[in-house]
């Protein structure tokens, strides 16, 4: 199985080397702009090989997209980061560009495969997607909710001092600072409600903590994550390749689905083979469905915005 990312920078590159060392797919290709850029992060992660014991073939190009014919998937996060400070709906204004043409490019050598969006904002640049190549819904899947959702998982884990693999957890909504939506009351340790463990102040602190995840490693490191986010599309790539249908909240198109049309946006979703192959339309409590709708109207009102950052 082939998989090709586009953008070799932290997030592309990290990807790339969990892919590899956990033996997901056949061939990786790294693309990038920046010459002799992803050349040299594959020929790094090469040569793990044989320290960390995989076979996958790791191939870097600097903007030669016919070695990425027919790849099954292909990871999108060309663009740029934000800096501290900075919100990632900031970024549309450069990253719609190069997101609209990367995909043009990655369909003309591999027209049956399916696309992750990764790069910010991205509910929007997962939109821009669906919307500038027609593909069908399936096919296109915007990477958020599975790192809001360790993010949660990882605080949860935290406040309970207990492993985070014990610790189950969904963030739906849109992937903003303030427009994911951590479903605290459905989280559980080992099937039991956190709420027995953990006071109701304790668990806003973890939603308020997860809401800012992304921020607060923005503010810490300089430039945004990619140790996680890189885990997590490898996660989301494995579910695709090996058919592992498991439920990730992504971000995808609604049709009606919690009461939403025509936008992209996180929920909970069936990932196998064939991309999205369902949507979970779980019942939500009359506050969590308020949050939804705002969150939606936020994700809309930044997809509009397309229409003059691309006239
Ligand atoms: N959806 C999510 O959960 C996450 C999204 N992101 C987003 O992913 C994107 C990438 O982040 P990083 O890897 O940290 O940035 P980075 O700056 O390390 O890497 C981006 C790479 O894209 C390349 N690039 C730019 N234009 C290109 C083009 N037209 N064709 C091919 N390559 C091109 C650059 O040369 C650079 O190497 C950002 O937009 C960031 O906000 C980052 C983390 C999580
Ligand atoms: O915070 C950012 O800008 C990058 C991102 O989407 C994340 O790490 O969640």
């Amino acid at each position: 199985m082939k998989v090709t990312i586009v953008g070799a920078g932290n997030v592309g590159a990290t990807c790339a080397d969990v892919i590899s060392y956990r033996g997901i797919a056949s061939e990786v290709v790294l693309l990038d702009i920046k010459q002799g850029f992803a050349e040299g992060k594959a020929l790094d992660i090469m040569q793990c090989a044989t320290d960390t014991g995989f076979n996958t073939r790791v191939v870097g190009v600097t903007n030669d997209y016919s070695k990425t014919a027919n790849s099954d998937v292909v990871v999108v996060t060309s663009g740029i980061p934000r800096k501290p400070g900075m919100t990632r709906e900031e970024l549309i204004g450069i990253n719609a560009g190069i997101v609209k043409s990367v995909v043009e490019n990655i369909l003309e050598y591999s027209p049956e495969t399916i696309i992750i969006v990764v790069s910010n904002p991205m509910d929007t640049m997962t939109y821009l997607t669906l919307k500038s190549t027609g593909l069908p819904k399936n096919r296109i899947i915007g990477m958020g909710g599975i790192l809001d959702s360790s993010r949660f998982r990882t605080y949860l884990s935290l406040a309970l001092d207990k492993p985070a693999n014990d610790v189950s957890g969904m963030v739906i909504g849109g992937h903003g600072d303030t427009t994911m939506i951590p479903l605290t009351r459905l989280a559980s340790y080992n099937g039991i409600p956190v709420s027995q463990f953990l006071s109701e102040e304790t668990l806003q602190k973890v939603a308020a903590d997860t809401m800012v995840g992304g921020a607060t490693l923005t503010g810490l490191l300089g430039t945004s994550a990619w140790y996680a986010p890189g885990a997590s599309v490898a996660f989301l790539v494995d579910s695709i390749l090996n058919d592992q249908k498991r439920m990730i909240a992504c971000s995808v198109y609604v049709e009606g689905e919690y009461g939403q049309n025509d936008i992209c946006i996180g929920v909970p979703c069936i990932i196998g083979k064939n991309g999205v192959e369902e949507i979970l339309d779980i019942q939500l409590n009359d506050k969590e469905k308020a949050l939804f709708a705002k969150s939606a109207d936020a994700v809309r009102a930044m997809n509009d915005a397309l229409k003059t950052i691309l006239a």
